[in-house]
């Protein structure tokens, strides 16, 4: 069943056409609606996500089969095209005129040099492609990521599975859903048994490459039925939440993977946490995911540790 603003808002409840003078006026706003109940101080903002992540989408799924100009990162096999670069302004911009306080982390700023810092301050932590790699094959398993946070917060997520067209949405206290299905997350404690979902990273030295195989070696000696490397974090972390698979594990990504992916994940009854089994840190660039603490943990203990640095 293919998203749409309507149905979304049908099931969220649409944010009236409030006047947002209030919080203009109020220099730093507050909440994004002004007038809006204060029980609900962010709906505006994920209203205004939806319908900037199923814009991206539409630019995304339609170059994905154009022609592409595409150049590296951090190595050979960190891959961004133009239409990352056209897509982070296309909601960067979108955003920063509809509330121009709020603070925003982008995968493409932040690989040009701006700093990728969170305060207290509303900030959207944004992934334009989740997948570059597969977007540069035509390979269809692409994701726009919208995430965001208050007080340091994770408040809400939005991705966009754009070829599926699968929404994926999640506020902070009310749920996860799936276009309009709710979603939640497998009950599996062991390693035995499970499937577990990973991400190879960006860095391909030998030492790295040792250590990487070395973890998919341990877990599946644990027997787990079998471990998938699909190339999108924030859908591979959408699997999770569905309880499409059980786990998933990696370093080397990043913040913007991880944001809004973690609220979705624990809307739909699982946990996000550091690799080192004790809570998440944003800006690592590594996690485990999984539906129960149990697995989670057990992952945890097996994985050998990949040094990626942080992103702040
Ligand atoms: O660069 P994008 O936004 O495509 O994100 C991917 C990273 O590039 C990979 O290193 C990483 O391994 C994951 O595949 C992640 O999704
Ligand atoms: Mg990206
Ligand atoms: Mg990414």
């Amino acid at each position: 069943m293919k998203p749409c603003e309507g149905a979304w808002n049908k099931q969220h409840g649409a944010a009236g056409d409030t006047d947002r003078s209030a919080c203009a006026e109020a220099g730093e706003p507050r909440c994004c609606e002004g007038a809006q109940a204060a029980g609900d101080p962010w709906k505006q903002c994920m209203d205004t996500a939806v319908q900037l992540a199923l814009r991206a989408g539409q630019v995304v799924r339609k170059a994905l089969t154009e022609e592409k100009r595409v150049s590296t990162k951090t190595s050979v096999v960190d891959l961004v095209t133009e239409t990352d670069h056209f897509v982070e302004e296309l909601i960067i911009s979108a955003l920063r005129e509809k509330f121009p306080s709020h603070r925003f982390i982008g995968e493409e700023s932040t690989s040009a040099g701006s700093k990728c810092v969170l305060t207290d301050s509303p900030t959207w932590i944004i992934d334009p492609i989740d997948g570059t790699c597969n977007f540069v094959h035509r390979f269809p398993l692409v994701a726009v990521s919208i995430g965001f946070a208050v007080n340091r917060e994770l408040e809400f997520g939005v991705i966009y599975h754009c070829i599926d067209e699968k929404l994926y949405t999640a506020r902070k206290g009310r749920g996860a859903f799936c276009n309009q299905a709710r979603l939640h997350v497998t009950k599996e404690t062991g390693i035995k048994n499970s499937l577990i979902l990973t991400e190879i990273g960006p860095k391909r030295d030998p030492a790295t490459l040792k250590l990487f195989l070395g973890n998919m070696e341990r877990l599946l000696t644990f027997q787990a039925h079998g471990i998938r490397v699909i190339g999108s974090a924030t859908l591979s972390l959408c699997h999770i939440a569905s309880g499409a698979s059980d786990a998933f594990y990696q370093f080397g990504l990043h913040c913007w993977d991880l944001a809004a992916a973690t609220v979705i994940i624990r809307e739909a009854g699982g946990f996000v946490i550091d690799t080192s089994g004790g809570p998440l840190d944003l800006m690592s660039c590594r996690v485990v995911a999984a539906g129960t603490m149990e697995l989670a943990q057990s992952i945890a203990q097996e994985l050998q540790t990949i040094d990626y640095g942080r992103d702040d």
